[in-house]
Parts: C-alpha cells; structure tokens; sequence
C-alpha cells in the first residue's frame, strides 16, 4: 500500500516510520525539507509540495501541529486541494478543533476526494512503538481502507460517527490531562515545601487509587528538571484553548480546565513552549512563590 506523509515532527516522523517499517511504501513531505533525510535513509521518497505527494498516492496522512498548519497545508499554493481528485484519501491525525476539521473534510470531498480525521492518544514512545490510540471520525469507507495503516501505527482504534467527533473526543482527553498535570504539579511542589521528599510521593502515589502512567513516567523527570519534549507544551496549551473554547460552545463552564490553562500560557511566558508539558511545573512552582 503506498501512502503520503506530511508532516514529520516528533510524532509524524515515528508514525511515518512505522509505516515504512512494516513495508509500506511512503511518501513524505515536511515544510523543513531536511527532516525528510531520515525517513529517505529507511526508503522514503519524498514530494516536493504537498500537492505532488498527494499526485502520488491514493492515500494521504497528515500530522501536523494546529489548525493554522492543518489548514494552510491544505489550502496554501500547491497544497491538498490541488490534487485531490476522486478516489484519493486523506487521513489528517493532527489534534485540532472540529471547526478546522469540518472545513478540510468539506473542501476535500467538494473536489471529489474522501476525508477522516484521526487523531491520537499516547505520545512520542507509543508512536515509536505502534502503540497510539486512534480517534477517527468521518468517512467510514475510508476508516476501513486505512485500518491496516493504523493497525501498524496504533494498538487501538475507534470509529466515532461524523467528522468533528474524533477532534471532540481528543480535546476532552487533553483537557483532562492537562488538568491532570497541573495538579500533579502542585502535589510535588506542595510536598516539598512542606518537607516530604517527592520520590516517596510518587511511591505512594503509585501505589493507590490514581496511579497511572502519566504520573509515574513524567514523576521522576520532572523531579529532575528534565524535560526533554515528547509532547511539547505551546500542543498542549493549543488543546487546552481549543478545549476551553469547545466548553464555551456547549455552555459549559470550565474552572480547572480555565486555570491550567493560565499555568500552560505563564509556561509559554517563560519561553518553555518547546518543552515537554510537564515543563509547566516550572510556572507552577513560580506562581505559588
Ligand atoms: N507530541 C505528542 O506527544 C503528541 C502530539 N499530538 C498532536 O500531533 C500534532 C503534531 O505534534 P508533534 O509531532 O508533537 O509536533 P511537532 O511540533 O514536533 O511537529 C509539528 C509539525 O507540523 C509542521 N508545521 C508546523 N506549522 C506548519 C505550517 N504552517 N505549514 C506546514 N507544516 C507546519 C512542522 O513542520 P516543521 O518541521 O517545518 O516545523 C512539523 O512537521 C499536533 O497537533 C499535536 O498536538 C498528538 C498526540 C501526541
Ligand atoms: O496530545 C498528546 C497526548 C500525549 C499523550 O496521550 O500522552
């Protein structure tokens, strides 16, 4: 199965490996050409433009940071829309919100072309590893047609009805997550000022009712100051302002979403929008001085 791959950040480059890895033929593209080098030494061909990859292959994957770069792929000159013709399929796995997905979903099929939105769960290992969750949504017939790429990038996935659902579904899971980190955040800064020794807190932590993975992989980084990016926090803060704006449509009013929000902007403030979400401890631990 040939494929096309735009977008090879820390996530795109993973996922797009995989697929090569268990023989498909891929095409990619990245706005900074160079990281395509990798993917070439593993037997990747490269487009030129978005459009030509799309030229290429009957299915294209897109992986890319935010609804701004989701759509100029699209719309820009010599993007998607140039080529999409009937017959071809596009995959777009970037979390944005379902407004940016409804109008790629619309374009795309007014030229004849099929869309599904799929975005993921499980960050940069699990992308590694063929480990992601898949949030689909949209055109069932491509879901279908694009099951045994997802089955190489991911352990699970689900089919969620009309497009838009899958960008919902992925926003609520970041919004608790995000929330998640910035209580997890206060919790090691509060047993350190009040002299407990944090590494005992993710023990005990891992040993009751709200262990999970999150707390103990990012737990003993974060007591490091290490936060190499496998999730970088200016996505994370997107998601959060994309999810904070899904609750204002649904008249839903959002404190802890709102305030860990503020924590991931103050992050950004602070120039740590590169870094790993985690990174925010580091807002968090200057907000309470
Ligand atoms: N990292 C993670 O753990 C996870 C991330 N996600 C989501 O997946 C998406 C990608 O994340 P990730 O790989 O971490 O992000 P990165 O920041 O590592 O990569 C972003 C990609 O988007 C491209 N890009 C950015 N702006 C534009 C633009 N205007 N035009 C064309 N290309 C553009 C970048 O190109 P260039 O190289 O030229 O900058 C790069 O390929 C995001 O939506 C993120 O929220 C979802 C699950 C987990
Ligand atoms: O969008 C990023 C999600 C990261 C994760 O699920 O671990």
């Amino acid at each position: 199965m040939e494929v096309g791959f735009l977008g090879l950040g820390i996530m795109g480059k993973a996922m797009a490996m995989n697929l090569l890895k268990h023989g498909f033929k891929v095409t990619v593209w990245n706005r900074t050409l160079s990281k395509c080098d990798e993917l070439v030494e593993h037997g990747a061909s490269v487009g030129e433009t978005p459009a030509a990859v799309v030229k290429k292959c009957k299915y294209t994957i897109a992986m890319l940071s935010d609804p701004a770069a989701a759509l100029s792929v699209v719309f820009d000159k010599d993007g998607v829309l140039e080529e999409v013709c009937a017959g071809k399929g596009y995959v777009d796995m970037s979390t944005v919100d379902a407004e940016t997905s409804i109008k790629i979903s619309e374009a795309i099929q007014s030229k004849g072309g099929h869309f599904l939105e799929a975005p993921v769960s499980g960050s940069k290992k699990p992308a590694e590893d063929g480990q992601l969750v898949i949030l689909a949504a949209g055109e069932k017939a491509l879901f279908e047609q694009a099951v045994p790429a997802f089955n190489v990038m991911g352990k699970k996935s689900f089919f969620l009805g009309p497009v838009g659902n899958g960008a919902k579904m992925k926003l609520v899971v970041n919004m608790i997550m995000g929330c998640m980190m910035n209580a997890f955040s206060e919790g090691l800064e509060l047993a350190s000022r009040s002299g407990l020794d944090p590494h005992t807190l993710l023990d005990v932590l891992d040993l009751g009712a709200i262990a999970n993975p999150m707390f103990k992989l990012k737990g003993p980084t974060m007591i490091n100051s290490n936060y190499a990016p496998a999730f970088p926090l200016k996505h994370q803060q997107k998601d959060m302002r994309l999810a904070l704006a899904l609750g204002d449509e649904n008249a839903l009013s959002m404190p802890i979403a709102a305030a860990s929000n503020e924590a991931f902007k103050k992050a950004r403030s602070l120039g740590l929008g590169d870094l790993d979400f985690s990174a925010v401890f580091e807002a968090v631990k200057l907000l309470k001085h």
